[in-house]
């Protein structure tokens, strides 16, 4: 391999990274990264490995022994400061992350984005390695416009609703709108982390991904996770489509977001740890703002894209209605809209997103269609007895 070189030209050194969460979403798609562009080594951390098994046998692999799995719980196993140690690198992904969970599991999603991240915050300050923490846009919660009346047209202004890093506020609901744990959860852990840098010389990154979508988030219900479990919006989406079945729009469907393609967001992800010096002790947004849609066109959108990939016909109601106390329960709010500000990505890294919102739908529902769709028909053709 060449030699590679930063972004100021200087020779990136070999890295081994322990990735906390590593066979999830995100981690198993930056450990494919690593894996097949980079020489890195990676020390894989997370109770599952069904999502990068692929990269872990066979041993023919290109990358083989450069990809060590260890499956362990954060929560309570003394090998994580261990292996904390053997890493120049610490990414920590591990997290409850599904907004059905914010409302009804509180104290399991206050204690997996706090407690369970602040051993990893001290192991990595005592050891002196650098951390990359994912955090979230979440801690945006909701806009400065949201508070205007409806027809204020200072709603149309960006000032009232861009998030940037280093100015806007975080906004969240009242206590009972236990929506927020999440979002409160991850803003104490930044603050922390921001303060063992502040006070104690801590190199960190932190990372606040705005909805990064793509094959192999989250899970089908009933398929490769629990019938009655709620994923995100991506696969919540793709169930409905799967099994024809209407798209439930929660509260109307109004609710707005910027997606961006999970590859687009990875690549972002390599500059932060092949170029610590224009990463470390900066807050990123990670997020693509030309992809806005409300949720209603998101699901308007996947209809018409999934209608292409798997040239099955669209219902004659593709959506329906739902509350969102019916859908998630007691305490649900949510997040207005969220536009990331690039500035600080754009300059620290030189950073963009490549991938339109038809585009990066029509990869993933292919993927969505081809990795399901045969499951889905055999389990609708015989029911599992319970
Ligand atoms: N996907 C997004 O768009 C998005 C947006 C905002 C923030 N994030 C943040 O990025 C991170 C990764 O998100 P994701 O989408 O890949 O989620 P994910 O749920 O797919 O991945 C998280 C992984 O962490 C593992 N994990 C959780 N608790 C653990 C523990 N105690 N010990 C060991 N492993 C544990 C899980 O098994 C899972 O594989 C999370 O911190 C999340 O809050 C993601
Ligand atoms: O991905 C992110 O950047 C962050 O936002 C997500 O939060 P949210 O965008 O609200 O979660 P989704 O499940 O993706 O829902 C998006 C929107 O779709 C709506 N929705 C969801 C599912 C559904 O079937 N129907 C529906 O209308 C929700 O109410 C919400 O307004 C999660 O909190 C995290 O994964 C992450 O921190």
């Amino acid at each position: 391999m060449a030699t590679r070189t930063d972004l100021d030209g200087r020779p990136i050194k070999l890295m081994t990274i322990c990735m906390i969460g590593a066979g999830g979403f995100i981690g198993s798609h930056l450990c494919e990264k690593l894996m097949s562009e980079t020489p890195h080594k990676v020390l894989a951390l997370d109770v599952y490995n069904d999502k990068i098994k692929h990269l872990l046998e066979p041993d023919s692999l290109p990358w083989a022994g450069r990809i060590q799995f260890h499956r362990l719980n954060i929560k309570h196993d003394s090998r994580l400061e261990g292996l904390i140690k053997m890493a120049d690198l610490v990414i920590n992904l591990a997290a409850i992350c599904t907004p059905a969970d914010y409302n009804t599991r509180p104290l399991d999603t206050i204690y997996s984005n706090f407690i369970d991240a602040l051993p990893v915050v001290k192991y990595c300050s005592e050891n002196n390695k650098r951390l990359i923490h994912f955090s979230t846009c979440e801690v945006y919660g909701k806009t400065i416009g949201s508070f205007l009346p409806k027809d204020s047209p200072l709603r149309q202004d960006p000032a009232y609703y861009v998030l940037k890093e280093d100015t806007s506020p975080c906004i969240f609901g009242s206590i009972e709108k236990q929506r927020w744990s999440y979002a409160c959860a991850k803003q104490l852990i930044e603050r922390l982390i921001y303060a063992e840098g502040a006070e104690n010389g801590l190199e960190f990154t932190i990372v606040r991904p705005f909805n990064w979508i793509g094959p192999r988030m989250d899970f089908i219900p009933g398929i490769d996770g629990p019938s009655e479990g709620v994923p995100r919006v991506l696969a919540c989406f793709s169930n409905n489509l799967l099994r024809r079945e209407p798209l439930k729009l929660v509260d109307g469907g109004e609710s707005q977001r910027t997606f961006i393609y999970i590859k687009d967001a990875i690549e972002a992800v390599l500059l932060m740890i092949e170029n610590p010096d224009r990463a470390n002790g900066h807050i990123f947004n990670v997020g693509n703002p030309n992809n806005e849609v409300t949720v209603r066109q998101l699901a308007e959108m996947m209809t018409k894209v999934y209608a292409k990939v798997s040239g099955e016909t669209v219902l004659e109601s593709p959506t329906v209605d739902v509350s969102s106390k019916e859908f998630y329960g007691e305490g649900y709010d949510d997040s207005d809209k969220r536009i990331p500000d690039m500035t600080i990505i754009n300059k620290q890294l030189g950073w963009n997103p490549k991938t339109s919102l038809w585009d990066l739908l029509e990869s993933t529902l292919t993927y969505q269609h081809r990795t399901y769709a045969e499951a889905i028909k055999k389990s609708i053709a015989k029911p599992s007895a319970s």
